[in-house]
């Protein structure tokens, strides 16, 4: 059964119920009171539970001049009526070791009372009951719907009480108490349930009359009390109530209604003259009794207000998810038909519909037509040019629930028109599939005829701003449209940005052919091969972002000059000596694996830019393997000198180059086609692929690397690219 059927059933129990459940709850931690301020009342004696009949009858009967009835309650304390040596009538708690008076039973409490009849009737009667059986049996259904959801939550049984990733206070909260309090709450609400059909004498518990064959009585031989076997045998915690012969006339004989059967002895001679059983049924009713009150044992009374208290705050948490769900409704200014931007949301407990929305927002505000809508509202969109599709992944690696229709609706609809897509992947690192759905979805879109691909895949952990910003910088690079992340979401101020100094510049001399910029920081930072540098050519908001290769301290880009190029055009004109304001911007996703057995870098054109630095880090010799396409062999002639000093010094592996305008005319995916099952043996060893440059040669590796995947590993792409085992960044 899916996540939703269980989330909608326990929202629905639990809306149907929450009134009653809160009062019952309330008044339920109050009367767990009852049984522990009872039992420090001091009628209690230690011995209590080694007493045999046959010590505690004969004191008694000394002691107290005539006794009717003898009773011991939930708290232990005995309790005798009859009357004293005067004739008055006598009821009192008494010493059932030396038969002492201990003191008189008083009225229950009017407060007790009150809250009594409220939690059992809501002081309707038969009506009350009636509805207070129905919550209580609603409870039970919310607690196995919870208990369903945990478990789905946890991924299996056996992850039961495993850590719980926070994802904000309700929703930890109400799955840490829950876990908990399961056993209990779930206790009270089946015996609860089980009282009421008792209540409404829906299961028999009628007790059997003791039959008792009068002609068949003896006299003889006459035995004292303290040698009856029976009363030898019994001891009096298993006594409910005892009640004694009327007379000493031999056909009057003793009651014992034990906790599980009621006897009747002989009072001359001890004979048993009748046992019975009591029905299953009433030794349950008495079980559900003592444990639905507590009154059996006060710490099990604390536990039961403890879990009362918990299900209050069920309350309180469960609408405060429930209200943040809805909270992210969306509203459209313009249909799906008109809409040429299309923004796709596929969210679980809606904090991806904050980014979308302001996605959203930004486009419209800007005169743009944008529709915003859920995965699994994917349709036709006649009009549509952008395709931006954020989503987060939860169970094992899965689809939110909004978007488990997707790869249905996507073979189903195909647009009639090219659309460029984007996606944006939410996830946490503290899942082992990290955004693994974000992932598919892109495999999915990229295989479509219509999707062309805008920006590489991005993905967002733990809803970081900053890597979102990433994102927006890299979409708006490509559709010229700005998308700027508003504070209040990245709730950090404005970057700070480094005076740079630049070292080198290796210019070029076509314009689209390929150069080397060095640049040294004024204050090192941190900064690692793989993370960007943001420079603003215009000193203005607009932001272009290169890839950065750390080599001896510097920070090395590799650029294509662009006729034109707002960034390349820029960074072409820099001379030694010069200064730049930019800012290092940390992309840890696509940091050298230190820990990777074995790496595979590809590359083409300036996308060979990090590897360099990463290679040139590489101190540890962690094997390592570049695999380039460059146009023509003078591109590669910049780097040759230096990857084959990095290949002697153990830093590189192997190197393996290809040519698209020359020689066999390769690419690089014809490079890993023909080494492909060194490939599967890389990503089968937990080694990792890297992979940086165009996003069409990601596209056709992402194609090839499937390929290998399913036929070599049997598993698909996705699955190692959300276990970081595939690492991108494209553009
Ligand atoms: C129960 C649960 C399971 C999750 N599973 C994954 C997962 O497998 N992979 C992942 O990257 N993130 C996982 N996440 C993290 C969410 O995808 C992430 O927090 C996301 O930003 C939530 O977005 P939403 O609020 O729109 O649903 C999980 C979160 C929860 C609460």
């Amino acid at each position: 059964m899916t996540i939703s059927v269980w989330r909608y059933s326990h929202l629905a129990l639990a809306v149907s119920s929450f009134l009653l459940l809160a009062l019952a709850s309330i008044t339920g931690v109050i009367l767990a009171f009852e049984p522990v301020s009872q039992k420090m009342q001091p009628y209690r004696v230690d011995t209590f539970s080694e007493l045999t009949l046959a010590q505690t009858l004969p004191v008694l009967k000394k002691n107290i001049a005539e006794i009717s009835e003898l009773s011991v309650d939930a708290n232990q304390f005995v309790l005798v009526k009859g009357s004293d040596e005067n004739g008055k009538n006598l009821t009192a708690y008494v010493d059932p070791q030396t038969g002492k008076i201990l003191g008189e039973p008083t009225e229950q409490s009017e407060f007790f009372q009150w809250a009594t009849a409220l939690h059992r009737s809501l002081f309707l009667k038969e009506i009350g009951r009636f509805f207070i059986g129905l919550t209580a049996f609603l409870l039970l259904l919310i607690t196995v719907s919870g208990t369903m959801l945990i478990i789905q939550r946890q991924r299996g049984l056996k992850r039961f009480f495993t850590r719980i990733v926070r994802d904000n206070f309700a929703q930890y909260y109400h799955v840490v108490l829950g876990r908990l309090s399961l056993i209990p709450i779930f206790v009270i609400a089946l015996s609860g349930t089980y009282l009421s059909l008792e209540r409404f004498g829906l299961v028999n518990t009628e007790k059997i009359s003791p039959r008792v064959n009068f002609d068949a009585i003896q006299s003889k031989p006459q035995r004292q009390l303290a040698d009856f076997a029976v009363f030898n045998d019994i001891r009096l915690s298993e006594v409910q109530r005892i009640e004694f012969p009327f007379s000493d006339d031999v056909e009057d004989y003793y009651t014992l209604k034990l906790k599980d059967r009621e006897l009747t002895v002989n009072q001359i001679t001890g004979d048993i003259l009748s046992d019975d059983r009591y029905p299953t049924a009433v030794l349950l009713t008495n079980l559900s009794l003592d444990l639905h009150t507590g009154r059996a044992n006060a710490l099990w009374a604390i536990i039961l207000a403890v879990a009362a208290g918990n299900i209050l705050f069920f309350i309180y948490s469960g609408f405060a998810i429930t209200w943040k769900r809805r909270a992210n409704r969306v509203r459209n200014n313009y249909s799906a038909d008109e809409s040429r931007f299309i923004i796709l949301v596929g969210s679980e407990n809606g904090s991806t519909f904050r980014f979308a929305q302001l996605i959203h927002q930004q486009l419209l505000n800007q005169g743009e037509k944008s529709f915003l809508t859920e995965f699994n509202k994917y349709t036709v969109f006649p009009k549509a040019e952008h395709l931006i599709a954020l989503t987060a992944t939860y169970g094992l690696g899965d689809a939110p629930t909004n978007a488990r229709r997707f790869a249905t609706l996507v073979e189903q609809y195909p647009q009639p028109q090219p659309v460029r897509y984007s996606v944006l992947g939410f996830g946490s690192h503290a899942y082992p599939d990290f955004c693994k759905f974000a992932f598919e979805v892109n495999q999915l879109l990229s295989r479509q005829s219509w999707a062309v691909p805008l920006v590489d895949i991005h993905t967002v952990n733990d809803k970081s701003p900053e890597e979102f910003g990433l994102w927006a910088e890299a979409w708006s690079q490509q559709t010229k449209l700005p998308m700027s992340v508003s504070s209040d979401l990245l709730k950090t101020p404005p970057p700070k940005l480094d005076t740079l100094t630049v070292t080198d510049n290796t210019r070029t001399a076509q314009p689209d052919g390929t150069f080397l910029v060095r640049l040294r920081a004024n204050r090192r930072n941190g900064v690692t091969s793989g993370d960007l540098l943001a420079i603003y050519p215009a000193n203005d908001h607009r932001e272009r972002l290169y890839s950065i290769g750390v080599l001896d301290h510097e920070l090395q880009l590799s650029v294509r000059l662009h006729p034109g190029g707002f960034g390349s055009g820029f960074l072409h004109e820099l001379t030694p000596g010069q200064t730049i304001q930019a800012r290092v911007v940390s992309n840890n996703h696509f940091h050298f694996p230190q820990k990777a057995p074995e790496v595979v870098m590809i590359a083409n054109g300036t996308g060979i830019a990090p590897f360099l630095g990463m290679i040139s880090e590489n101190k540890q010799q962690i094997p390592c393997h570049l695999y380039c396409g460059f146009r023509q062999r003078a591109s590669f002639t910049m780097y040759r000198e230096f990857l084959e000093a990095s290949q002697s010094a153990q830093q590189l592996t192997t190197l393996h180059v290809a040519y698209s305008r020359e020689g066999d005319k390769q690419y690089v995916s014809n490079l890993l086609t023909r080494d492909a099952d060194f490939i599967a043996n890389v990503l089968a060893m937990n080694g990792v692929l890297m992979i940086c440059g165009s996003l069409g040669m990601q596209k056709d590796v992402l194609e090839l690397l499937e390929t290998i995947c399913q036929t070599k590993l049997g598993k698909s792409v996705s699955d190692y690219q959300s276990h970081s085992q595939i690492l991108m960044d494209c553009y």
